[in-house]
């Protein structure tokens, strides 16, 4: 992080000085405020178009997984929502809050992770927790060390002396342990063992139990689908779509082996509705189906089926169709 993008974020610690409460005058946000909005977001360096009119609506209480290939512009979508770069053109909101005219009081609603966190190397993690609780003005003090607790996170240890994960861990508590209502994590499980990744994933779900908002880009599909409730896909500096998690899934080509007594019927199976492609192994056909598997079932019964395994619907392909092209150029 650079001197100025340091700065940018200690400004972002300090306005988050008053207490995290969606609405500093006592009103609750309505139900239907959207926790991020933008309209037409555009970010452009010089002539490179990183964002181009971005238009996304994340409901309050949800967990967001905004995924898109390296250099699709999602660091950028999120240094725009946190204040610490200004728009060249178009609305962010966060909260009702116009973060270009009333960037302090949205900033006080959010917990930030950045990609490429980093902390003072000569402070404890305890030591700069609590140097950022004082920023805040005390707010989440006592979560410091419960949270250590569950990331398995040394407290006593020099930053710069922390592992890669533990390094993470360290943004990872910054960023939860004042309750923000909106946490915008980018990349947040990076480094972070499976024990850790674990734990990380069950506070985000907590975090939205509890009504609030998480929004975070990743590039781990198996995170997105352990965790979000709605994906949003950037490509090339746009938006190409965003739904919820459950009618991706349901997209998604399911897998389902088929073993017969004889040579599977490959043909009969390749002409039922739905089926995308049959590998044959010995007396197993592997077939990938899109939606209902009831007719690719019908179709093979009369082949005497032995034995059927199903398998978890698969975004990955999905996910590799939507990567294509469309990252940096
Ligand atoms: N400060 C900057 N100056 C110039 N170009 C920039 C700057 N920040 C980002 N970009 C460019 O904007 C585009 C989007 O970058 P961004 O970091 O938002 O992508 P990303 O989706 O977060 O990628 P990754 O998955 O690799 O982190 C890229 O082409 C990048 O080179």
């Amino acid at each position: 992080m650079s001197r100025l993008q340091t700065k940018l974020v200690e400004h972002l610690h300090d306005a988050q000085r008053e207490p995290a409460v969606a609405d500093p005058r006592g009103i609750l946000p309505a139900a239907d405020l959207a926790a991020i909005r933008t309209e037409g977001l555009t970010k452009e360096f010089g002539k490179r178009v990183a964002l181009d009119h971005v238009d996304l609506r994340v409901p309050q209480g949800v967990v967001f997984g905004y995924l898109g290939p390296n250099g699709a512009g999602k660091s950028t979508t999120i240094r725009s929502v946190v204040g610490l770069i200004r728009a060249t053109s178009g609305l962010v909101e966060v909260l009702g809050h116009d973060v270009a005219r009333d960037r302090d009081a949205a900033q006080r609603l959010i917990g930030y992770l950045p990609g490429d966190f980093v902390a003072y190397p000569d402070l404890t993690a305890a030591e700069y927790l609590h140097h950022l609780t004082c920023l805040r003005g005390g707010a989440g003090a006592s979560a410091i060390p419960v949270l250590a607790e569950r990331l398995d996170l040394p407290l006593d240890r020099r930053f710069g002396s922390l592992s890669h994960g533990n390094r993470q861990k360290v943004g990872i508590v910054q960023a939860f342990m004042h309750e923000p209502p909106l946490l915008v994590l980018d990349e947040p499980s990076t480094g972070l063992d499976p024990l850790g990744q674990r734990e990380f994933l069950a506070m985000v779900r907590e975090a939205r139990d509890q009504g609030r908002t998480v929004f975070l880009s990743s590039h781990v599909l198996s995170e997105v689908e352990a965790v979000a409730d709605v994906v949003g896909v950037l490509r090339g500096g746009r938006l190409m779509f965003t739904d919820s998690l459950s009618n991706l899934q349901r997209q998604a080509l399911r897998r389902i082996d088929l073993v017969f007594g004889n040579a599977p019927p490959v043909e009969a199976l390749r002409r039922a509705r739905g089926v995308h492609e049959v590998v044959v192994t010995a007396s197993t056909a592997h077939v990938r189906v899109e939606g209902s598997t009831a007719e690719l079932l019908r179709a093979a019964a009369p082949y005497g089926v032995e034995n059927v395994r199903t398998h978890e619907a698969d975004l990955g392909d999905l996910f590799l169709g939507w990567y294509g092209e469309g990252g940096e150029s």
